[in-house]
């Protein structure tokens, strides 16, 4: 039986799971049951057929009636601010992607609305478990709310998984070059992080990463070895895992982790030069950029890409079926 789904938050996350679940995972065996967005349906509607970044929508898109239909498909459209207002009963699972779960009282609604479990799509102290696939999945459990943590801590976390069982990994420091995302403003407006009031096109911008704790939290035994920062630069899709480490065991290391990548669901390898753009719509959670990493005389550089939206989308998808599997 599908899995029914009810994406509340059709940002640029809910937007690129719809889109993966109409087009390269749309034999995934998950029916979305309903969307709710505070935006008004035509907007969301008009946003989800012209994306800046993917492109035009590769099918038909209709709008009206509470209802946006996807190639055919009619999808209940919702507009509530307040989500445990909606009847979400027989739904299995809220994808909760409006970025304001952090709170238990907003976590929780989906639940209060009849949904049998919530699967958070960011950073969120309301959710029983945060899961990183590749990484700590082994504690997946019967959870009702659970956090897939963040674009960066899923690029993060299965590769410092990796490494520390290679080679042992003693300590190292990792910065995020990061796309700039909706947080962020186009010109200069005041926010509670200076760095993040400048304007998100025209500037590096150092700021920090919530990678750094949600991966001490995610790898409990790797916990202190590795702090984040993060540099938001104009670029709008894209960005890269910068990790300078120090490993126990500095033996051939390239051609190990090129092996050990090859078995990986969510880890990927190349050896081409590539640049950010060359990334976009992968479905890695990292690309590790063979070209890029370099062995000093103590310390080593990794280096890869991912594609912070559309990786991360698609492992939303993977974990909620992962959560389906559990009903
Ligand atoms: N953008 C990324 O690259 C990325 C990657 C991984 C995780 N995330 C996380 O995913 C979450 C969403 O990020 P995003 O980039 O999609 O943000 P976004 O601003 O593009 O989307 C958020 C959507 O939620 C809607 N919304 C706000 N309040 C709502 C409410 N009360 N009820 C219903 N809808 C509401 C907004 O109208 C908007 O459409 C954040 O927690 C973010 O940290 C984002």
């Amino acid at each position: 039986m599908a899995l029914r789904v009810a994406i509340n938050g059709f940002g640029r996350i809910g937007r690129s799971i719809l889109r993966l679940l109409a087009t390269a995972r749309r034999d995934d065996g998950i029916e979305i049951a309903c969307i709710n967005d505070i935006a008004p349906l035509d907007s969301c509607a008009y946003l989800f057929e012209y994306d800046s970044v993917f492109g035009p929508f590769p099918g038909r898109i209709e709008a009206g009636d509470g209802v946006l239909s996807v190639e055919g498909r009619a999808i209940p459209f919702h507009h509530e601010a307040d989500l445990s207002r909606l009847d979400l009963a027989g739904v299995d699972l809220v994808l909760e992607c409006t970025g304001r779960a952090n709170d238990p009282a907003v976590a929780a609604r989906g639940l209060k609305a009849g949904a049998g479990r919530v699967l958070i799509s960011g950073p969120s102290e309301a959710a029983e478990a945060t899961v990183v696939l590749g990484a700590n999945d082994g504690i997946l459990a019967d959870q009702r709310i659970l956090s897939c943590g963040s674009c960066t801590t899923n690029a993060l976390a299965p590769l410092l998984r990796l490494i520390d069982g290679l080679f042992g990994l003693e300590g190292g420091h990792m910065t995020t070059v990061h796309c700039y995302t909706g947080a962020q403003p186009t010109v200069d407006a005041p926010r509670a992080d200076p760095a993040r009031s400048r304007a998100a096109a025209l500037s590096m911008v150092p700021t920090s990463s919530s990678a750094g704790r949600l991966t001490d939290l995610v790898l409990p035994d790797l916990a202190g070895r590795v702090s984040c920062t993060a540099l938001r630069v104009p670029v709008a899709s894209v960005s890269a895992v910068d990790l300078t480490v120090r490993l126990r065991d500095r033996g051939d290391i390239d051609a190990r982790l090129r092996a050990a990548v090859a078995g990986s669901p969510v880890l990927g390898w190349t050896d081409r030069p590539l640049v950010s753009s060359d990334l976009r719509a992968r479905p890695e959670s990292l690309i590790l950029a063979g070209p890029e990493i370099r062995h000093g005389p103590e310390l080593s550089r990794l280096f890869g890409w991912y594609d912070n939206e559309w990786g991360f989308s698609n492992r939303m998808i993977d974990l909620a079926l992962r959560m389906g599997a559990r009903r």
